[in-house]
């Protein structure tokens, strides 16, 4: 059964963060109308997902969760590896750990040389100050070694970004540790030098030690704006579009979706926005006949724009871990698991005074590393110098681009490889399982750059098949060898003298895992992705592979845009969300300078 629903100016696909940012700020102006359409339903309410201490509290839930998994993963012991997506409105904000980072301005300014012009670290500022409102307490801002610069922070943005009211009192050794080693401090990394040891930040009110995201932040001011209408449930299928001519170039009309059991079609006046995330949207090109023409074929699909970036440039952050057991006598996460008496009071804690560890994230204890603090330098420049290590790429000279500028960055003094952060609990690894009653000091490693690409395809012209996301994992050979020396690094910093009285003995992997070669069999089976993908609709040249031009428009089309993580090119060294409210930010401006001009 069809049936039509009335248009409006802009219809924004995906509820999720970058959606809600776009369409909250197009609303602003009572002459535009504008749609979204969000597959999910309203999660940000639930208890747990408002409250810090709950971060991982709701994945796997399929009412938050899509739930993706890889396909198997050649390079990683063939493992299927998870991929939690937000869904409902707020998506992945209202799924995500919080952590608010931005990334050095040595990569926001290349991106501009990938993308075009204006995307780059000035501008990137401007949008994240326009995103957010900061605060910190200064007592515990000095006590944690952090001197925020006020010129680069936002005071008057609707998403809150606070140092968190309870810090692990691991954070200060962890950081002396990496002293002990030569790694230096940033006083405050949000300033585009991220380089060495930094105190983090996260979307948590300052007031009432809540979660915000892009619900609190955009959804709930827009939402009783009589044009402002968001269609829940509605799980869009594909872009519709008119052409009189092949010459010309496509017109997006509306699109069709699915709600109720009823397929549904809500017609764009003027544009239609794609905001699906990095998994989705390029399957929602796909589905519309805009994506690698051998790709659309192979599923009947009529090919409308032959566009070989849709779905490809896959990258993700990719992590393993290494946890040791720690002395009792410190504090550590682990009692809200495995000591009930404990967990109850921190709770009664958070209740009554917004106090405790349920207001935090798990830390923020950062630390971001250019090569040289854990890696041999020369062995890596050799190591990227073998012709085999890269798949080809040819067809795709943008993402080659991309993975030369990452070669550049591996040797490079201010661009981050590795993220380590101490994690004051069990930190979950596959395959291993925490003691009862023991605490646990642990160490986070994340590969930043990682140069292996992957792709994200339809299986099916069913739309509600889930995409094949191929990550391509470790496929490089130098990602993994960047992991293993991550781990031999983190095996280093447990053993400083700082963490002497701290640490009582490595647990994961186990001092027996010593070689390189069992390292790496550890690294295959516990890798996992810090679910941060972009690049499958990359802002690159048409030329070059590219999907959308530097105005987020697909290229063969006059009105249909992606606004999402998955049109930044190259990963960076940072999690994603700010970075992405930043660009959704930034692409709402673009819109509406052509609303004006039209
Ligand atoms: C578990 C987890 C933890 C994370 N932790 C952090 C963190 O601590 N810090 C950080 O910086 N980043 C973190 N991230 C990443 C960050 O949340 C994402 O980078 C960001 O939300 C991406 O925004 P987006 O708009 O591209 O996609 P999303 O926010 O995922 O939004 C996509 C939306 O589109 C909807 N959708 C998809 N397909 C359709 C369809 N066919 N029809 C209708 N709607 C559809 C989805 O339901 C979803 O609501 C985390 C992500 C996850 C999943």
């Amino acid at each position: 059964m069809w049936k039509r629903c009335g248009g409006f100016d802009f219809v924004v696909c995906g509820g999720g963060l970058s959606g809600l940012v776009v369409a909250s700020r197009l609303s602003e102006d009572p002459s535009v109308s504008v749609a979204v359409l969000e597959a999910g339903g309203d999660v940000a309410h639930w208890p747990d997902s408002q409250i810090p201490g709950f971060f991982t509290k709701n994945l796997t839930k399929p009412e938050i969760d899509w739930m993706f998994f890889t396909t198997p993963q050649a390079h990683v012991n063939d493992r299927s590896i998870y991929v939690p997506r937000g869904k409902g409105i707020g998506g992945s904000s209202i799924l995500n750990f919080m952590t608010l980072g931005r990334a050095s301005t040595v990569e926001y300014d290349a991106m501009e040389g990938l993308s075009g012009k204006g995307w780059n670290w000035s501008n990137y500022l401007k949008y994240f100050k326009k995103s957010e409102t900061f605060s910190a307490d200064p007592e515990m801002a000095a006590k944690h070694e952090f001197k925020p610069d006020p010129e680069v922070y936002g005071t008057k943005g609707p998403l809150h970004r606070v140092l968190p009211r309870w810090i692990s009192q691991l954070h200060m050794p962890f950081y002396k540790a990496l002293h002990s080693l030569g790694v230096p401090h940033q006083y405050d990394s949000s300033n585009g030098h991220t380089a060495g040891t930094g105190t983090g930040t996260g979307a948590i009110h300052p007031h009432t030690a809540t979660k915000t995201s892009a619900v609190s932040a955009y959804y709930e001011p827009a939402k009783d704006r009589p044009n402002f209408t968001v269609i829940k449930f509605a799980h869009v299928h594909k872009v519709l579009f008119s052409r009189t001519d092949d010459s010309e170039n496509l017109v997006a009309t509306g699109v069709e979706y699915i709600q109720d059991g009823s397929i549904k079609i809500v017609m764009a006046k003027k544009e239609v926005i794609l905001s699906a995330g990095s998994c989705q949207t390029p399957q929602l090109l796909e589905l519309s006949g805009i994506g690698d023409s051998k790709v659309l074929a192979a599923h009947g699909i009529p090919v409308l724009q032959d566009l070989p970036g849709v779905g490809a440039n896959l990258q993700d952050h990719l992590s393993t871990g290494f946890t040791a057991e720690m002395n009792p006598k410190y504090e550590s996460m682990d009692v809200l698991a495995n000591d009930p008496m404990r967990a109850g009071a921190e709770w009664q804690l958070y209740e009554t005074k917004r106090q405790g560890m349920f207001t935090a994230v798990s830390s923020v204890a950062y630390a971001f590393l250019p090569t040289k603090y854990f890696a041999d330098v020369e062995a890596i420049k050799k190591a990227v110098e073998d012709p085999t290590v890269n798949r080809d790429a040819d067809e795709l000279k943008g993402m080659t681009k991309t993975i030369e500028l990452e070669k550049e960055w591996l040797v490079h003094d201010e661009v981050p490889q590795l993220e380590i952060v101490q994690v004051p609990a069990f930190l979950p690894t596959a395959g291993y399982l925490p003691t009862p009653g023991k605490r646990y000091f642990s160490i986070f490693v994340a590969l930043m750059h990682p140069l292996s690409r992957g792709t994200v395809h339809i299986t099916s012209p069913d739309p509600l098949v889930p995409p094949a996301i191929d990550g391509h994992f470790l496929e490089n050979k130098v990602d993994t060898s960047l992991l293993i020396s991550a781990l031999h690094f983190a095996r280093k910093v447990v053993r400083t003298e700082e963490l002497k009285d701290i640490v009582i003995k490595e647990v994961i992997p186990g001092e027996r895992v010593e070689s390189d070669e069992e390292l790496e069999r550890y690294v295959k089976n516990t890798l996992s992705t810090v679910f941060h993908p972009v690049g499958t609709a990359s802002m690159l040249p048409h030329e070059e592979g590219g999907v959308v031009d530097e105005r987020c428009m697909v290229y063969g089309t006059e009105n249909l845009r992606v606004v999402d993580a998955s049109i930044i090119p190259v990963q960076l060294a940072a999690h994603t969300q700010a970075t992405v409210y930043a660009l959704a930010e930034k692409a709402a401006d673009l819109i509406k300078d052509s609303l004006q001009k039209s």
